[in-house]
């Protein structure tokens, strides 16, 4: 596999700055070398810069950076399309806002290919917020309502190239739901599979069925995983912990079963906030789950000469 690594500092869209240091923080961690080991040739793209344009004044006015946001937004896209020619972009985030512009490029790259594009969204949130219905006004609580075509984007986001089918997307791990999104994410068709239902059912099964839906439909796959999806005891460095997340192994596990299904074509890394780590575990362990996600595991590992 070629992974093409893109880092995204944006931090405009969360409430605390500090995600503009997770590139940094997950190349320190030894991302690159981690792919390599498990034979994969890694190239770093760099870094994406934003695009800065006029955004005309919104009516909510509780949203923060909007025209930073936009800007990041086209440039994202941009980057994330070019990236997406071929091999697996893995992109460096920055907080969720980035997904509206990887999202808007990984759709328009498998329409381009005649595929369906499919979004794993492992997050503890749906950000499924319009720019009319967010009253935190931080958007990264809204890339998953734009980049499906949700209403209210028009005149103030980049026009998507090509929405995204709400119901080709599977939400696992949530456990923070606006009223506003709870409505949304039901109009909209999308699979949601919150913490309950992983206690219930173990992540396993859940996974699957969206998996064996994937490969049926000849679709893409597109993971965006979110610092917050995991617990905050195995994550801190986040600025929105949610108490009763993903375990170590429950992370691992759907990493593993990601990568044995060959499905996944893009991935996003997003929301760490070095600031908030301790001595860097929680970009170690993103980079230690993206390897499970790339084939790293725990048995029948490739014979390596010491
Ligand atoms: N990407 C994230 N961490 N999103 C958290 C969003 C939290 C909340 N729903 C809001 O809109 O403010
Ligand atoms: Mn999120
Ligand atoms: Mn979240």
């Amino acid at each position: 596999m070629h992974c093409k690594i893109l880092g995204i500092p944006v931090q405009d869209g969360a409430g605390r700055m500090g995600c503009e240091m997770g590139p940094s923080a997950l190349r320190t961690a030894g991302l690159v070398a981690a792919l390599g080991e498990l034979g994969h040739q890694v190239s770093d793209l760099g870094t994406v810069v934003p695009k800065p344009q006029n955004v005309k004044p919104h009516g909510n006015p509780a949203l923060k950076a909007l025209p930073e946001i936009v800007a990041w937004t086209d440039a994202i896209s941009e980057a994330s399309y070019a990236a997406g020619e071929d091999g697996m972009p893995i992109f460096l985030g920055g907080d969720h806002s980035m997904a509206a512009g990887t999202l808007a490029g990984m759709a328009r790259r498998a329409a381009e290919a005649d595929r369906p594009l499919f979004v794993l969204w492992l997050d503890a949130h749906p950000d499924f917020h319009t720019l009319d219905t967010t009253a935190s006004g931080n958007l990264h609580g809204v890339p998953l309502a734009y980049a499906s075509g949700q209403a209210g984007f028009d005149g103030f986001f980049p026009r998507l190239h090509t929405p995204i089918d709400p119901t080709r997307i599977c939400a696992l791990g949530l456990r923070s739901v606006d009223p506003a999104e709870h409505t949304a994410l039901r109009g909209a068709g999308v699979t949601v599979h919150d913490m309950r239902a992983i206690d219930e059912h173990g992540i396993a099964p859940l996974l699957r069925a969206f998996l064996e839906r994937v490969a049926a439909e000849g679709g893409r796959l597109h993971v965006s995983l979110d610092v917050d999806f995991l617990d905050p005891a195995i994550a801190p460095a986040v600025g929105t912990t949610v108490p009763g997340g993903a375990t170590f192994r429950e992370a691992h596990l759907a990493m593993e079963m990601l990568h044995d299904s060959g499905l996944v074509t893009s991935l996003d890394l997003v929301e760490l906030n070095p600031f908030l780590d301790e001595r860097g575990r929680t970009a170690t362990l993103l980079v230690d789950l993206t390897a499970s996600l790339l084939g790293r595991r725990i048995m029948d590992r490739p014979t390596r000469s010491h």
